[in-house]
């Protein structure tokens, strides 16, 4: 049984998202899927979604087999409890893999980190690019 870990923000839901979750899941036999706090994300806006709602839509996917809310202070501290075989990183999530490998060895982490190139092309396929949407659309009639 290979468990997968895959982790993001999943603030405005898209295709990309599906994409992704479904290409981590084909990677082992499970997905468990950390959802960033908001308290965490520091190298983006703040989500528009809070937390507790992002991690109940990440939830209903079907590819996913356990989502959770990372945790607030310490990034390898679900791990314990998690377990992962592979974490697999997004095509455009920051961590460098060979660096992330080290601090989990470091740390005596089994899991394998995988980082998947693919991303899915479509104009919405961002979160960023749906609120600049919504922005050009709506943004200049605010009073
Ligand atoms: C192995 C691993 C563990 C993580 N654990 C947490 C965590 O416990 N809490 C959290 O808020 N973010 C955690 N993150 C970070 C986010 O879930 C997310 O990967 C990061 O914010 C960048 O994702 P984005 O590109 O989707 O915004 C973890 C990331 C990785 C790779
Ligand atoms: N179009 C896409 N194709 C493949 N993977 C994607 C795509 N969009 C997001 N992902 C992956 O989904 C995970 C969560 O992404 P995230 O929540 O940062 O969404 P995002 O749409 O990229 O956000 P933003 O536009 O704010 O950067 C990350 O691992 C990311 O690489």
């Amino acid at each position: 049984m290979t468990r997968v870990l895959a982790t993001g923000t999943f603030d405005l839901l898209h295709p990309g998202h599906v994409f992704f979750l479904t290409q981590a899941r084909s990677l082992g036999d499970e997905l468990y899927v950390l959802v960033a706090r908001d308290s965490m994300i520091k190298h983006k806006a703040r989500p528009i979604v809070p937390e507790g709602q992002r991690l109940e839509m990440i939830s209903a996917f079907g590819v996913v087999d356990k989502a959770l809310l990372g945790s607030e202070s310490d990034i390898f501290e679900p791990l314990k409890e998690i377990d992962p075989d592979i974490i697999v990183l997004g095509h455009d999530q920051f961590f460098d893999t060979g660096e992330l490998q080290k601090s989990l060895g470091e740390r005596g982490f089994k899991a394998k980190v995988v980082r998947v190139d693919d991303a899915m092309k479509c104009e919405l396929c961002s979160s960023g690019r749906i609120i600049k949407r919504v922005l050009e659309r709506y943004g200049q009639n605010e009073e």
